[in-house]
């Protein structure tokens, strides 16, 4: 399935994006995965670093439904690095209770193994297992770990790939079962063989699409004839592994090897401790390095090192793309240039994870290398034979069985037109030096075959498609359009590439008529797919045009003029594909200036496929940016409202505190009123008789008894409870603010500890001002204030009274209410009405006292309890403020650093599309 640039993945949570290679690796562009497991965080990853954020443990919450790279399925090879070296060891040793061993592995990953190989030996799977887990976390991500032949260990430890012996799985399917193990995985398993001959060799590196071989030599082996029908023909890396390197006649047979093109050498530990260091440089920079084949090696491998800078190109740099240009077209050159190298520092900063950026940068530095014909098409269409036939010779291998498995780079060289010189990068392209001098003026480049089962060929032209500058798509006759071609049609589309079709084997047909059918049917398909008025097609008979060109003397001619010399009928479709393609060479002619057009545009369209792809991306980090910013703000303010809830709850406890005060104050008063009574005899008696000397009434200590004291403690207790409350709830509530800012943003480091000690102080402070209110409130005092008070209301009103009054007073003791005091006394004692009649006023005077003492005490309480509420929750406000405002300032920032990247993104997208018209207006220039 062709997964669309942008449409959503739904088997995978990963964003679009952004892997890391292997670091020993040269990457294909590639997007790094994030970290699923931390749930929401301030998005910064495949941005530029936030000041405030530790980025590379940030992950964003936006990663859902997108696809994982900008290739359809979204998976990468694994490349391998060489010369390099093969560690082989056992479980046994593994485990072996010895730190040496270890201390071997790890000096080794971090020296000149790229690969580490653990074979089980005589151990269970368990032992394996466990072997398994300890050396990946001694190699770390240092080299790649193969596990020998069991692909269910490796599957479970997650490790690199499997070694399988040619009798082994096949490769697809133990490629298959790691990767349906690791659903989450962005990197194809890696798949190597073992094998001991040459026809395992061709077999594992063809139609088994391994990604390198091991092979075994033994003392008998014959090298030259290894390198005469291995090394020639296989493709991916060999590495050579003999019985034992300890061996001087072993060791020198690895060394010729090495020098004659092997990739490397298997070794074991007991052969790592054994060598000193010098030997093994000699083995990677002894005479291997003196050795002219290995000094194409080692440079072209120096090269590959240099591939991000340099020009992603492999091979050496051919002629400029571009042959005599104008002045103006030279600047125009530079221009688009400068623009380009400003998108790419402009992408790089907005996504600096995003591995595609380094399609751009290769093509940029291709704008000097010659255009770039890429033919695809499915397994078995005849590629290679449609290269062949229009190179005039066989220089590409055909087969029934998928037979290119490696990206073939066909490159002019001036040797003798037989020979053919090709050298195997280990980024997995292979390159053929030609002298076919077409060559001279176009790069063509043979992909493996789409369609086919094997994931590794399908990635491998899929990666290519970006680069091409003109794209062939070879369909066979027999299955003209299949569901698997147009799907990856759509995909060549999504970068924008001119397409031309060859319909090939077109000898198939019976008739001109079923030609016909099939070019309509193949025409009008492609056109709606394509979304183009013209469809190019052209139906040819490769194998045919080729036979007819080879049975033609070469008399001199070029291939152009033979092929066109050619009269019989397999050539003549096939001399209108050729006619058309040299056309692109004549740089006079409409196709020649379509030809600099579309050479021009190649790294345009990636910057813009990669453009718009930061751009989606950066928009939905800004996006998620502000979406945390607001939640902050939420955050913070949610503090204030939990203040305004708090408060009334608070008043709630108020009123139950003044509701008490207010009970006793009726209860006081009562008191007050049932004691302040005329017919109270034996307090008047004993007050106006015995004066100062009259016992304390008993009323004073139930007052304070049964009153006041119960009252106070119960406020006290109350004030306690409220004190508990408000500083309970601030607690919970402070943590739970700060641990919904921590659990939300995990990764963000808060830049200052102190401020958060700060904070935490805040929230401990303890509030005691209405205890210590009520603590002040003496009963003893209160009680014996309302006792002088009662006292001086009897004796101002009975001391100038005498016999009369107080026998009239006698009466009163049987009249139950005060009127009736009054008008009996009035009624004895004219004399006394005076006094008397002031009796109530004085009583109300003491009433009044009491409710004014209760009330000041009441108005003492609240506004202690105010201004406790109000100290506390001011700590938390401050509090809230001290947490959430750094984050407040991260995201704040972090939109201010999103938009402008946006900003950035949109005035590079404006020079795109004005070099885009500039580039379709270029016949002006002529
Ligand atoms: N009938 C007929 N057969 C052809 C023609 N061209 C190629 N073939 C045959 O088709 C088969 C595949 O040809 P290749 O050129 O190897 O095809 P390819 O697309 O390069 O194959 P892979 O690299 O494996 O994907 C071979 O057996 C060719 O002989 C043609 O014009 N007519």
């Amino acid at each position: 399935m062709v997964v669309s640039l942008f449409s959503p993945l739904t088997s995978t949570h990963f964003q679009p994006h952004l892997f890391l290679f292997h670091p020993k690796s040269i990457p294909f562009p590639s997007l790094k995965p994030r970290n699923r497991l931390i749930p929401s965080n301030f998005s910064a990853s495949s941005t530029a670093s936030n000041n405030n954020i530790n980025s590379s443990t940030v992950a964003s919450s936006i990663n859902q439904n997108r696809p994982r790279t900008l290739f359809p399925g979204g998976y990468k090879r694994p490349e391998i690095k060489v010369p390099n070296l093969v560690l082989r060891l056992s479980s046994e040793e593994v485990l072996r209770d010895d730190k040496n061993v270890l201390d071997v592995i790890d000096n080794a990953v971090s020296d000149r193994v790229g690969v580490v190989v653990l074979n089980g030996g005589e151990a269970s799977g368990k032992k394996l297992y466990e072997a398994a887990c300890l050396l990946k976390s001694v190699i770390r991500d240092r080299a790649y770990l193969l596990i020998d032949e069991r692909v269910d260990i490796a599957a479970a430890v997650n490790a690199s790939g499997v070694l399988l012996s040619d009798q082994g799985l096949p490769s697809i399917v133990a490629r298959n079962t790691m990767m349906g193990s690791n659903t989450e995985s962005v990197v194809l398993p890696l798949v190597a063989r073992n094998v001991q001959t040459s026809d395992a060799a061709l077999d594992a590196s063809n139609s088994e699409g391994a990604d390198f071989l091991i092979y075994s030599v033994r003392g008998d082996t014959h090298s030259e004839g290894l390198v005469n029908s291995v090394f020639g023909s296989v493709k991916i890396p060999i590495f050579i592994m003999v019985d034992s390197l300890g061996d001087e006649i072993m060791f020198e047979k690895a060394l010729n090897l090495l020098k004659l093109g092997a990739s490397g050498i298997v070794i074991s530990v007991d052969e790592l401790n054994l060598f000193r260091h010098d030997k093994l440089n000699k083995l990677f920079h002894g005479d291997y390095a003196s050795n002219k084949k290995a000094e194409e090696r080692s440079q072209s491998f120096d090269k590959l090192k240099t591939l991000d800078t340099d020009n992603g190109f492999p091979g050496k740099k051919g002629k400029a793309g571009f042959t005599k240009l104008e002045e103006k077209e030279q600047q125009f050159i530079e221009k688009e240039r400068a623009i380009l190298l400003e998108a790419i520092d402009t992408i790089q900063r907005a996504a600096p994870l995003m591995g595609e950026i380094s399609l751009l940068r290769d093509a940029v530095s291709q704008l000097d290398e010659p255009f770039l014909l890429v033919i695809v098409g499915e397994f078995n269409s005849g590629k290679s034979s449609v290269i062949n036939a229009f190179l005039g010779q066989r220089y590409l291998k055909d087969g029934v069985v998928p037979t290119t498995n490696e990206i073939t780079f066909l490159r002019y060289s001036e040797l003798d037109y037989n020979v053919q010189r090709c050298e195997r990068h280990p980024d997995g392209q292979y390159i053929c030096y030609l002298p076919a001098p077409v060559l001279k003026e176009m790069i063509i480049v043979d992909t493996p075959g789409t369609n086919v089962i094997l994931q590794r060929q399908q990635r491998l032209t899929e990666e290519f498609v970006p680069r091409a500058d003109l794209v062939l798509f070879v369909i066979s006759a027999d299955r003209p359009l299949t569901e698997s071609e147009v799907t990856f049609l759509r995909y060549i589309q999504q970068w924008k590439k001119k397409v031309v079709f060859v319909l090939n084997k077109s000898d198939l047909y019976q008739n001109a008529e079923e030609l016909k059918e099939a070019i309509t049917f193949i025409k009008e398909n492609a056109k709606k797919m394509l979304n183009a008025e013209q469809v190019m097609l052209f139906p040819v008979s490769a194998r045919g045009a080729l036979e007819a060109k080879l049975s033609v003397p070469s008399s001199g001619l070029g291939q152009y003029e033979r092929s066109l010399n050619t009269s019989y009928q397999e050539t003549s479709d096939f001399s209108d594909l050729e006619k058309y393609l040299y056309s692109f060479l004549d740089g006079s002619t409409s196709t020649g200036i379509e030809r600099m057009k579309l050479k021009l545009e190649t790294p345009v369209k990636i910057a813009e496929q990669l453009l718009s792809a930061s751009q989606k991306r950066i928009s939905e980090e800004c996006q998620q940016a502000r979406e945390d910013l607001v939640l902050v703000n939420d955050l913070i303010s949610s503090m204030k409202e939990y203040v305004w809830k708090m408060e009334s709850e608070s008043s709630s406890w108020k009123k139950q505190i003044l509701s008490l005060i207010n009970n006793t104050q009726a209860r006081v008063i009562k008191l007050a009123e049932s004691t302040l009574q005329l017919s109270n005899l034996d307090l008047v008696t004993s007050f106006v008789f015995k004066g100062d000397k009259s016992a304390p009434m008993p009323v004073t200590s139930s007052l304070r008894n049964d009153t006041i004291d119960p009252a106070i403690s119960e406020t006290k207790k109350l004030l306690g409870e409220y004190g508990t409350w408000l500083q309970s709830n601030n607690t919970r509530q402070g943590s739970l603010y700060k641990e919904s800012f921590e659990k939300r943003w995990r990764s963000f480091i808060v830049p200052s500890v102190q401020s958060q000690l700060e904070a935490s102080e805040m929230l401990r402070t303890k509030n005691e001002v209405g205890i210590r209110v009520i603590e002040d409130f003496s009963a003893a005092a209160a009680s014996k204030l309302f006792e002088q008070e009662i006292r001086e209301v009897f004796v101002v009103t009975f001391g100038g009274m005498g016999a009369a009054g107080l026998s009239a007073s006698l009466l009163t003791s049987i009249l139950p209410t005060t009127l009736e005091d009054l008008l009996a006394l009035g009624l004895c004692s004219a004399g006394g009405l005076l006094a008397i009649s002031n009796f109530p006023a004085r009583r109300q005077k003491v009433i009044d006292k009491v409710r004014r003492t209760a009330d000041a005490l009441a108005r003492q309480l609240e506004e202690a309890m105010e201004k406790e509420f109000s100290e506390t929750t001011e700590n938390l406000i401050k509090f809230a403020e001290l947490v959430g405002n750094p984050y407040q300032d991260m995201a704040q920032s972090r939109v201010d650093k999103l938009s402008n990247t946006l900003n950035e993104l949109t005035t590079i997208e404006e020079k795109l599309k004005t070099l885009q018209i500039e580039i379709q207006n270029l016949h002006v220039l002529r």
